[in-house]
């Protein structure tokens, strides 16, 4: 028999309606459970956390070790929890729609991908033996369009999401059955034309801010 197993996200419908905005998901697989959602972010918002971004990238560093890594050739930054109230209100609904509370929230990641520019397949949950509170889901929101590549693709999957301003996938990766957690593996499609921008929301198991509630 098979069994069905518990997800995270709270799936009751074709739209989401969160704290201030209502979500549509346009596209879905049940096992491991992947959203495309549209309408995440409003075009003033993407705009916005661009231009806050835009000064504050460095080469993006992966893992604990902070080496810049050919794996990811985008640029990277972190805002600080919840630093301004675009950021808050962000988080605010983002962790609405995750089901997830703040606190268990990293701080946001904004990526820029360049012509050529991208992130090799990886996961999202950290793979080493002894860790403690890993992460559970993430949601990658597309803060611009791309005329050309740039997909996030799902090797496993054979699912590739083209980017949309607003819009955003979702996946997670708490599951008891690992295979479907190693189904999440996923890639960022190197640009082919144009640039790419993205905010990366990564849940954690437990607490992992100390500042809010
Ligand atoms: O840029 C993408 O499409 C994927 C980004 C990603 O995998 C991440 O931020 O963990
Ligand atoms: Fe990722």
């Amino acid at each position: 028999m098979n069994i069905k197993e518990q997800t995270i996200f709270n799936l009751t419908g074709n739209n989401l309606k969160t704290t201030d905005q209502e979500i549509n998901i346009v596209g879905k697989i049940d096992e491991p459970l992947i959203l495309i959602l549209e309408n995440v972010l409003s075009s003033v918002e993407c705009d916005a956390l661009v231009d806050l971004a835009k000064n504050r990238l460095e080469r993006a560093k992966i893992g604990k070790s902070h080496v810049v890594s050919e794996i990811r050739t985008s640029s990277s930054m972190f805002f600080e929890e919840s630093e301004n109230e675009l950021i808050q209100k962000i988080e605010t609904r983002v962790s609405d729609l995750m089901n997830i509370p703040i606190s268990h929230a990293e701080p946001l990641q904004i990526l820029h991908y360049n012509v050529g520019d991208q992130y090799q397949p990886h996961f999202d949950y950290f793979t080493s033996a002894n860790v403690v509170n890993n992460r559970i889901s993430t949601l990658v929101m597309y803060l611009n369009d791309v005329e050309a590549g740039g997909e996030t693709h799902f090797p496993s999957l054979r699912l590739s999401v083209t980017p949309k301003k607003g819009s955003a996938v979702y996946f997670e990766y708490f599951y008891s059955d690992h295979l479907l957690n190693e189904h999440t593996l996923h890639a960022g499609n190197p640009v082919v034309v144009g640039e790419k921008w993205v905010a990366t929301q990564w849940m954690r198991r437990q607490r992992h801010r100390y500042t809010t509630e």
